[in-house]
Formats: structure tokens, C-alpha cells, sequence
């Protein structure tokens, strides 16, 4: 989620001091903001740059993500991929046309095309057909809330995450809004997507086969791997 004119003193100071991004990424942000009616949705710089670093960190290899957008943090996390070699692949999944088409201009231009697949479609469509013979190290899911408990229950049931793997998923706490839901206050002015969001955190929270954190970053990070 980035507003650039509703940063805070912190995100600002973050931002900041974060090292900063390639120039190529920062004009897909631009661009973004000058042209994409949802940009709010994109991730912020500071929020890419971690997940660039996670990517890194976890040595991943194949990345998936659900919600492209633009491309901004497909990108974002392909530069983390460029150190990986031959096998380094990053596939993300888009139903709008007109964000497909974005993304892929975005992804053509970059110089990181060759690690990028972008399928356009419905993410549960596409999630139920990808070839599970192939495992995904890292999974960052950030499309339509209603269907995240859907999103994760697909990828463990069709064993798509590695066994050393992660599951990064955005909107945690949705504005601040998932709180409220808990504690079953103001519901009528709570947003649905606050509601589809909590149900997924608590079960998560009590699924045996995952261990779950959620870290109170950004919009609401959650890192989720699984139990061996
Ligand atoms: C929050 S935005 C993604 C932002 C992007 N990850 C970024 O930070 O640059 C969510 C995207 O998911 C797409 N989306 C929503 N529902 C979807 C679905 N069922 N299947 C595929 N894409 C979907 C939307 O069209 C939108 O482009």
C-alpha cells in the first residue's frame, strides 16, 4: 500500500535511510502513480526493497506471486533473483488486462524479462493448473482478500511451497481495520475485505501444518512457512 503524499514522519525517515532504489524501478513507480487508478495498491519503495531483501535472504529460486499490478514488486523481487543463476524464475498472476498490459511493458523494458513470467487470468484459475511439479521458495500473495484463505489452502493442498519456502502475504491488518473486527466493534464500518483478512490471520494462527508471524510493518506483513 503506497500513498506518497500520507507518509508519516517514521516512513518518511525509513524511506530515507533505506538504500535507495535502482532508477528503473523508481520510474515504474512514477509512472505507475501517473497513470494507474489503483496505485495506492502497490507496495511502497521501502516495503519492495524488503522484499527484494527477502528474496535474498531466503536464497529463494522460484518466486510466485498473486497480484501483479504493474509489475512494481515482481521487479522489485527479480533484482533480489538476478544473483540466483539458470534456474531463477519469478511467475506472476494478473485477471485485469489493463494492469497485464502495464506489467508487461514494465517487465519488456527492464532487462529482467528473462526471469519474469506474467500469466494473465483468474489467480485461482491459474493456481489450480500451474505445474506442481515445480515448488515455489517464495509466495507473496497480494491480490483480492476474499479469496486469500483460498490462495493458501490451493498452494498447500498442491504442495506449491518448498519445504524450506515462505508465504509473505500483504494487507495483514488491513489499515488497522482487522482489529476492530476481532474485537467485533463498529462492524457495519469496518471494510469486507477487514473481515475476509482476519478470518484468514486466525486461521492461519491455529492451522497445524504452518507456523505463522505477523509483523506490524507496512500495511501488515505476514511470514508464513511450514511445519516439518
Ligand atoms: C494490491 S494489487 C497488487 C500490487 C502489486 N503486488 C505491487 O505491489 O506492485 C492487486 C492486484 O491483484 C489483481 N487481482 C485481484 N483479484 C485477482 C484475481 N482473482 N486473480 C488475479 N489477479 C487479481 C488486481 O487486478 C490488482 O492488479
Amino acid at each position: 500500500m503506497y500513498d506518497k503524499s500520507r507518509l508519516s514522519r517514521n516512513e518518511q525517515y525509513s524511506l530515507a535511510y533505506t538504500t535507495k532504489q535502482s532508477p528503473y524501478l523508481e520510474s515504474v513507480q512514477e509512472k505507475t502513480i501517473a497513470s494507474c487508478p489503483i496505485a495506492r495498491q502497490m507496495v511502497s519503495p521501502v516495503q519492495g526493497a524488503f522484499l527484494k531483501f527477502l528474496v535474498q535472504m531466503s536464497k529463494a529460486t522460484r518466486v510466485l506471486e498473486i497480484g501483479t499490478l504493474t509489475g512494481y514488486s515482481a521487479l522489485c523481487m527479480a533484482e533480489g533473483l538476478k544473483e540466483r543463476g539458470s534456474e531463477a524464475k519469478l511467475v506472476t498472476l494478473e485477471k485485469d488486462e489493463e494492469n497485464f498490459k502495464a506489467a508487461k511493458e514494465n517487465v519488456e523494458s527492464s532487462g529482467l524479462g528473462h526471469l519474469i513470467e506474467l500469466k494473465l487470468g483468474d489467480a485461482m484459475d491459474t493456481i489450480s493448473n500451474l505445474d506442481n511439479s515445480i515448488q515455489y521458495d517464495l509466495i507473496f500473495i497480494d491480490a483480492d482478500k476474499r479469496n486469500y484463505l483460498n490462495y493458501y489452502n490451493t498452494i498447500l493442498e498442491r504442495n506449491l511451497l518448498s519445504d524450506d519456502g515462505i508465504i509473505a502475504v500483504d494487507n495483514a491488518l488491513f489499515g488497522g481495520h482487522v482489529s476492530r473486527v476481532a474485537e467485533g466493534k463498529d462492524l457495519s464500518q469496518v471494510p469486507p475485505s477487514a473481515k475476509h483478512i482476519h478470518s484468514f490471520n486466525e486461521y492461519v494462527a491455529n492451522d497445524q501444518r504452518t507456523s505463522q508471524i505477523l509483523l506490524p510493518c507496512f500495511d501488515g506483513v505476514s511470514l508464513i512457512r511450514k511445519n516439518l
